[in-house]
């Protein structure tokens, strides 16, 4: 059976124009005006885009002594009940564990999934099997992003000469390294010293994480990068430090981009002095929401394009879960919901304030990223072939947002009370109509995982440059390489 979304404003991220889309099979087959089809979704006033894809969710996860609650049943539907269609997750092996283990747990879990997703591998530890299985994980499984964690010393962060190793395999296999940049060292100093000094609140975890360990990580990773000659996805870039290097890095010709979180484009450090513990202790994840200074820079980044993508990190704990760290902070449980407030929150913040066109909010929600993570155009484009996730916004409809209506599983919502406008009247995933006006006709199990090859653009660019600027032996006449 055919649908047709008729009336509506397609915005990519480099067009606006009138047109309609005829949908066939899961996938867009026709696109142009006066077209029919057995369904017809009425977009009359509305957007028509590209479904989001947040890039950074961990469902399901393994830390800090618990699991995340959101898994990928409650987790996929709150990203369709907020427009994202599709997810990356995070397969975090246990240390020593194989890489291709780790994902066959990840597959178990990922079942339910009401959207499609797809998973980066984290690099937890180092060694010959970690070697010999990511070539595995690229050409057989699809995967060509790996995380290595700066911080979570003692449990997933790894030391700088792991990662050296790790991107230079990277580079040899045309994957993507990615990092969650922060000194995990300093961390751990300055967390033990705030606790000796009688600093154990929620508040404690902001002043353990200052800009400075995230800026320093970040510069890092970049030149380690840049000397392996991988790219760099820098996630949860959160401060002006981070964002610097960034920018500088990119100025300068290298393949780096940065991921700002809607949580600190929008919410600040003010929220850990909240006297209500719970409040603040709910608001706990690395890194910690920062000051009206740093998310200036970061807005500035979207609009200038020195940062590429607004994820999530959709890491949702419950109350009783952060309660873990009642009298001391580095027992709460990092992380935060997101999945289904980032597109009306970036909406509402970006596109209402004009801080941002309605195509850069596609790029940054959408197109950056599948480009990026090479599942370009199946993904994040509106174009004959693509699969048929959209999101028909409306710009019109408004609401305040409450965890008492929310789709995550989760007791609270840290954006509890906003006022947002630019909500879903539609929203399609693989031509299947998951929303209506907020009514959530989602699919348990629906959700497929997309395959992303490695060696993309980016990656043979880069390679091409790296050989032609290799260190190599200067010609000398009389005088063998060798000594010989
Ligand atoms: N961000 C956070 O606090 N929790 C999730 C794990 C991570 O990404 O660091
Ligand atoms: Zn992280
Ligand atoms: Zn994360």
């Amino acid at each position: 059976m055919s649908k047709v979304i008729k009336n509506g404003t397609i915005v990519t991220a480099d067009l606006t124009y009138k047109a309609d889309i005829l949908i066939e099979g899961g996938k867009i087959a026709e696109i142009g005006p006066g077209l029919s089809g057995d369904e017809e979704l009425d977009a009359t006033g509305c957007f028509v885009m590209p479904g989001g894809i947040d890039p950074h969710t961990h469902l399901e996860m393994p830390f800090m002594g618990t699991f995340s609650t959101d898994d990928f049943n409650t987790g996929t539907r709150a990203a369709l009940a907020g427009g994202t269609t599709m997810v990356v997750d995070f397969a975090l092996p246990d240390p020593g564990q194989s890489l291709t283990d780790a994902l066959k747990r990840w597959h178990n879990k990922s079942g339910q999934a009401h959207c499609d997703y797809s998973f980066h591998m984290a690099v937890t530890w180092w060694g010959e099997q970690v070697f010999d299985e990511m070539k595995t994980v690229i050409e057989d499984h699809g995967i060509n992003t790996f995380k290595h964690f700066m911080a979570y010393k003692g449990a997933l962060m790894v030391n700088d000469d792991e990662m050296y190793a790790s991107f230079q395999r990277l580079a040899e296999l045309g994957g993507i390294a990615m990092v969650h940049a922060e000194n995990g060292d300093v961390v751990a100093e300055l967390s033990a010293r705030l606790l000796r000094e009688g600093n154990t609140g929620p508040e404690a975890h902001a002043y353990s994480r200052p800009s400075q360990v995230e800026g320093e990580a970040t510069n890092r990773a970049i030149m380690i990068a840049d000397m392996a000659g991988v790219p760099l996805y820098v996630v949860h870039t959160s401060c002006e430090e981070s964002h610097e290097a960034i920018r500088r890095a990119r100025m300068a010709g290298k393949r780096v981009w940065g991921e700002p979180l809607i949580q600190h484009l929008t919410l600040d450090e003010s929220e850990y002095f909240n006297t209500d513990w719970d409040h603040a202790a709910r608001r706990v994840m690395s890194p910690p929401f920062r000051n009206k200074k740093h998310q200036d820079s970061l807005w500035a980044g979207l609009q200038s394009g020195s940062l590429s993508v607004v994820a999530t990190d959709h890491c949702a704990f419950t109350t009783e879960q952060k309660r873990f760290g009642v009298g001391d902070f580095t027992k709460i449980p990092n992380g935060t919901g997101g999945l289904e407030d980032r597109i009306p929150m970036l909406w509402t913040h970006g596109v209402e304030t004009g801080r941002l066109t309605p195509e850069e909010f596609v790029a940054v929600t959408s197109t950056n990223i599948a480009k990026i993570l090479n599942c370009y155009p199946k993904k994040g484009a509106i174009l004959v072939g693509s699969d048929a996730d959209i999101l028909v916004l409306d710009p019109a409809k408004e609401k305040t947002i409450t965890a008492s209506t929310q789709a995550s599983a989760i007791d609270y919502n840290v954006f509890e009370g906003q006022k947002v406008k630019g909500l879903p009247r539609f929203v399609l995933t693989r031509g299947h109509v998951a929303v209506t006006d907020g009514d959530l006709t989602t699919r348990e199990g629906h959700g497929e995982f997309v395959k992303r090859p490695g060696n993309g653009s980016v990656n043979r660019a880069l390679s091409s440059w790296k050989a032609l600027t290799n260190p190599r032996p200067v010609e000398r006449s009389g005088i063998p390489a060798s000594g010989v």
